[in-house]
This record gives structure tokens, sequence and C-alpha cells, in this order.
């Protein structure tokens, strides 16, 4: 493998990376892209290990001996410190991260992303180890514009919904909305974060991801996770999709989100990994501003991508409305609207997201399709019990 260069010309000097909730979503990218594409080593923790196991059999593949996983949990797990102080650098990615879970469980949603991720940042503080700690773009709530009358014309200027690192607040509903006990965890141990490299000189830099999507996103009720299990709304819409039933918009799926394709989203975070006097004492914004679409819009592509992709034809009706206390409980409330700024992670380290919506969705739902479709035709096919 040819050396690698930081942004700055620099050669990049192999390093251990301690990855904790390395066996999820972003994990599993983040372990094959180092893997593939890096000499760096690293230490996989994680309650599991399905979406890595790949990387991990066989003894001959070129990475062997490069990546070690540690079933571990680190609500309670004595070698949690000893793994933070083997590496040079920990990222944290392990949470509680799917909204059904934030109104509903939101005792387990504050340890998860509070309590639990504590120890984590004393043990980097305490042995001069570098942090990279995922946060969440939910940290910002919801926009100023969002409490503009709803014809106000400052509703359609930038400074009133754009989401700026360095300058927006943090608007969360009242605490009976459990919905904000995520994102208020999140800024908490944030804050924490930020404070220790104030007081104490910890190297971090804290990632808000802006809804990251592709393969291995959660998992599809009854097949790879719980028949009653909400995952996020990509996860969702392909299960409504591969049981060819219609989608559920929440609240008229008025909602706004832009998503980034994972393999962009990863390209970031290695630039943060491998150049860490650009990326240590930052907060970094990493999302798609071009890809913004309400949820109604996603279903619509969604649908369209997927009759592609799969062959199958459309629905006659192919959504449904539902409302939030229906299809999440009491307790729910949503972001209306979330625009990355682009200008930190820009200046620090050159990046930008390249994949279109459509694009990711087509890469996205052909996975899905090639992935689930056999078993969700044989899961239908069974007698269910009367
Ligand atoms: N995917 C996104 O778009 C997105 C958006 C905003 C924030 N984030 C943040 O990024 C991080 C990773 O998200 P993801 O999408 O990969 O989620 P994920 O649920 O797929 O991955 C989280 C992993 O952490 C592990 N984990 C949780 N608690 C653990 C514990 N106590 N001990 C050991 N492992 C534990 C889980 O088993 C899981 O494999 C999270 O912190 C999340 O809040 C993600
Ligand atoms: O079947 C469904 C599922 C969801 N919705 C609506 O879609 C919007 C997005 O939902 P989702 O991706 O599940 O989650 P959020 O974007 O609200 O929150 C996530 O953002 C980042 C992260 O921190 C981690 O991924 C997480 O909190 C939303 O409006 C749902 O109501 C739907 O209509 N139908």
């Amino acid at each position: 493998m040819a050396a690698r260069m930081d942004l700055d010309g620099r050669p990049i000097k192999p390093m251990t990376i301690c990855m904790i909730g390395a066996g999820g979503f972003i994990g599993s990218h983040l372990c094959e892209k180092l893997m593939a594409e890096t000499p760096h080593k690293v230490l996989a923790l994680d309650v599991y290990n399905d979406k890595i196991k790949r990387l991990l059999e066989p003894d001959s593949l070129p990475w062997a001996g490069r990546i070690e996983f540690h079933q571990i949990n680190i609500k309670h797990d004595s070698r949690l410190e000893g793994l933070v102080k083997m590496a040079d650098l920990t990222i944290n990615l392990a949470a509680i991260c799917t909204p059904a879970d934030y109104n509903t469980r939101p005792l387990d949603t504050i340890y998860s992303n509070f309590i639990d991720a504590l120890p984590v940042v004393k043990y980097c503080s305490e042995n001069s180890k570098r942090l990279i700690h995922f946060s969440t773009c939910e940290v910002y709530g919801k926009t100023i514009g969002s409490f503009l009358p709803k014809d106000s014309p400052l509703r359609k200027d930038p400074a009133y919904y754009v989401l700026k690192e360095d300058t927006s607040p943090c608007i969360f509903g009242s605490i009976e909305k459990q919905r904000w006990s995520y994102a208020c965890a999140k800024q908490l141990i944030e804050r924490l974060i930020y404070a220790e490299g104030a007081e104490s000189g910890l190297d971090f830099t804290i990632v808000r991801p802006f809804n990251w999507i592709g393969p291995r996103m959660d998992f599809i009720p009854g097949i790879d996770g719980p028949s009653e299990g909400v995952p996020r709304v990509l996860a969702c819409f392909s299960n409504n999709l591969l049981r060819r039933e219609p989608l559920k918009l929440v609240d008229g799926g008025q909602s706004q989100r832009t998503f980034v394709y994972i393999k962009d989203a990863i390209e970031a975070v290695l630039l943060m990994i491998e150049n860490p006097d650009r990326a240590n004492g930052h907060i970094f914004n990493v999302g798609n501003p071009n890809n913004e679409v309400t949820v109604r819009q996603l279903a619509e592509m969604m649908t369209q991508v997927y009759t592609k992709v799969s062959g199958e034809p459309m629905l006659q009706s192919p959504s449904i409305d539902v409302s939030s206390k229906e299809f999440y409980g009491e307790g729910y409330d949503d972001s209306d609207k979330r625009i990355p700024d682009m200008t930190i992670i820009n200046k620090q380290l050159g990046w930008n997201p390249k994949t279109s919506l459509w694009d990711l969705l087509e890469s996205t739902l052909t996975y899905q399709y090639r992935t689930y479709a056999e078993a969700i035709k044989k899961s239908m096919a069974k007698p269910t019990a009367s």
C-alpha cells in the first residue's frame, strides 16, 4: 500500500483506532473503508458484529490481523479503559439513535447517549488520547424559522433555517415532548467534551451527522430485527416497499430532511481521522445540503426507484397518512427542517458530498432488494398461527 499523505502533504503514520459501536451502520462502513484503503488497525467494540462479520472471518483477506472484534457492552465492562489506552484514537459511535425509542424509552436513551459516554470521555481525557465523538444534527432541534408565522417572508431567508455549528441555537420542545431526550443528552455530552477540551486539553472532534443513509442501515422488522421494531425512515419505507404495503407518512410527511450517502460521509470521517491538526477542537456538520426533500417527496422518490430496481408494479395507493401519536406514541415531536451549513468542514477539510439523492437511493434500494426480497417473500408465505 503506497504511503498515505495528509492534506498538508505529510505522510500519515499507521494508527490504532478504538471504535466503539463498530458493529452498527456507520461503524460497519467505517471499518470497511479503513480496512480497504488504509494501514490503520481497528479495535472494534460492540455488542453485535453481524454487519462486520465479512471483515472478521476470513484470515486470508488482506486486512487479516488489522481488525479485532471485542464483544463489549460499554455500560459495564472493565476492559474499556485498557482498550482506549491501547489506541491512538477513540471513535465513539455507540448510542440508541432511533427516534421510536426517544419518547418510549427515554431513560435508556438518556443513559445511552450521555451516562454511558461519560467514561469514554474520561478515559480519553485522563490518558491524553484523541476522541472523535458522534453527536447528531438533532442538537439543533427546530429551526428559528419554524416559529415565524406560516406566511412570513423571513421563512425563506437562509438565516432562519440553515444550521451553523458556531452560531445556531439548540431549540427543543417542552419536557413532556420526550422526543428531545436524545438531542438533549447529545447536547450535554457535546458540552462536556468541549469543556474537557477547554479545561483539560482533550483533543476532540465532534461529528454532527445529517441523515446519513445507505446499505446496512438499521433492520427490516421481522427479518433481521424485531417484528414490532420501528427503524429509521429509510428502513421503514424499504420494509413497506418490500412487503408491497403503503408507505406511512407521519403527520402528512411535511418535515424536511437532507440525506447524504453513507459512502460520501465516510470520506469526511476519514479526513478527520487522518488530519488531526485540522480536525481537533472542531464540531463538524456532515450532510448534503443539495439533497433536501420533504418526507412525502422521499416516499415518492423511493417508490419510483424501487419500481425500477425490483421490476414490480407500483401500488395504486403508494402511501397513507398516519398521526405521529399512532406511529410513535405520546411525546413525539419533530425537527421541521435540517440544512447543514458546510463552511467549517469545507474550510478545514475541503470535503464536499458528491452523490445525488436519486443515485444514492438507487444503489441502496438495489442492495435492499437483493438482500431482503426473498426472505420477505418466504416469511409472508408462511401460514400465521391462528
Ligand atoms: N446514521 C445517521 O444518520 C446518524 C445521524 C445522527 C447521529 N448519528 C450518530 O452516529 C452514531 C452511529 O449511528 P448509526 O446510524 O451507526 O447507529 P447504529 O445503531 O447502527 O450503531 C450504533 C452501534 O452502537 C452499538 N452500541 C449501542 N450501545 C452500546 C453499548 N452500550 N456498548 C457497545 N455497543 C453499543 C450498537 O450495538 C450499534 O451497533 C450514533 O451515535 C448516532 O447518534 C447517526
Ligand atoms: O415510516 C416512517 C418513518 C419516519 N417518518 C418520518 O420521517 C422523518 C425522518 O425520520 P427518521 O429518519 O426515522 O429520523 P429523524 O430524521 O427524525 O431523526 C434521526 O436524525 C438523525 C438521528 O440522530 C440519527 O439517525 C435520528 O434522530 C421524520 O419526520 C419521521 O416522522 C415517516 O413519515 N414514516
